[in-house]
């Protein structure tokens, strides 16, 4: 049978969540410490251990089917490669930053500057569509030193915290792409690498549906049960369990992980007590 092939980064900053989402799709692999392919247990797909940056090369050419990869890199140099899933880690933004004393008024301030980065095809896009000629210094790594060492007038680069633009001394001014980890497919499969691919989505989004949600189980007065269930309309309908006690139930419902600090007061309000709040390891609608 044919194996779908799949490239994820060999070390870096995408290599820990890559393997991680693999394993919770339930795609197991036993990699020695140097090997560069491995076969996953009980599912037909091969993982290729790459460069993020070789990658979509990779992919064009056909060698790999599918791989985790950071968004900016297919725009960089990933020019029909489509993207079937974002995964939701390694959230970063490519930027113009500029020294922290310029007084930077706008994108035409760059006209005739030196800018020195990774990204070279990605900031000529952006200058173009901006109107705006500059010269582009590229270099492969530690770009927010270029300021700093009379290399360049501005960097364009890869931006999350914001502590690398801080500890040289730039700010960052533009914002030309926002970036996180994808799942990126070559743009020809055979109809047998499809359906595996397809399999892989389908888990993929249980798991990235259940990483988003939360299970809240949660005690309540009788009375004050369809308030609640107005608060927690979960994913069809609540459940709804009568407790030991007569007079109360138990309601347990699904709700999204980041509105569950909005509704705790409310809900208090309304009388629910022994609140509880679980992970969800898979979510299929
Ligand atoms: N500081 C950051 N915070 C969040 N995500 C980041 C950060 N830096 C890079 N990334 C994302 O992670 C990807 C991999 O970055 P990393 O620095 O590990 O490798 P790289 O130098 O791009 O690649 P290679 O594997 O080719 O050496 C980037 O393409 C970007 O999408
Ligand atoms: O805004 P921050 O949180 O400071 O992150 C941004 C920094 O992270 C990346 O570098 P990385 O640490 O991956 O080093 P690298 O240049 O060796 O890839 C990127 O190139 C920036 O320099
Ligand atoms: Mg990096």
């Amino acid at each position: 049978m044919n194996k779908l092939r799949v490239a994820v980064q060999k070390s870096g900053r995408l290599n820990e969540d890559s393997m991680q989402i693999l394993k919770d799709i339930g795609i197991y692999i036993d990699n020695g410490i140097d090997q560069l392919k491995a076969s996953a247990k009980g599912f037909p797909v091969e993982v290729f251990y790459l460069r993020n940056g070789d990658i979509p090369q990779y992919l064009k050419d056909g060698v790999v089917d599918a791989a985790i990869i950071g968004e900016n890199v297919l725009v960089e140099k990933g020019e029909g490669i489509n993207v079937v899933e974002k995964l939701g880690f390694s959230s970063c933004r490519v930027c113009i930053a500029v020294p922290k004393g310029d007084n930077y008024n706008g994108i035409k301030d760059l006209e005739g500057k030196r800018i020195a980065t990774s990204y070279p095809n990605t900031v000529q896009s952006f200058l173009d569509k901006n109107n705006v000629n500059a010269n582009l210094h590229i270099i492969n790594g530690s770009v927010e030193i270029a300021p700093n060492i009379g290399l360049a007038d501005a960097i364009v680069d890869i931006v999350s915290s914001g502590s690398t633009l801080f500890k040289n001394n730039l700010k960052e001014v533009e914002t030309i792409l926002k970036s996180e980890a994808v799942l990126a497919v070559s743009p020809v499969l055979s109809a047998e690498k499809q359906a595996i691919l397809d399999k892989i989505r389908f888990r993929i989004q249980s798991v990235l549906k259940g990483r988003s949600s939360k299970y809240v189980l949660l005690n309540a007065p009788n009375d004050k049960v369809q308030d609640i269930i107005d608060i927690l309309p979960g994913m069809k309908s609540p459940t709804v369990l009568p407790l030991a006690e007569e007079g109360w139930s138990s309601i347990h419902s699904v709700i999204n992980k980041n509105e569950f600090w909005e509704v705790i007061d409310d809900l208090k309000a309304k009388g629910a007590q022994g609140i509880l709040v679980c992970p969800i390891e898979k979510m299929v609608l």
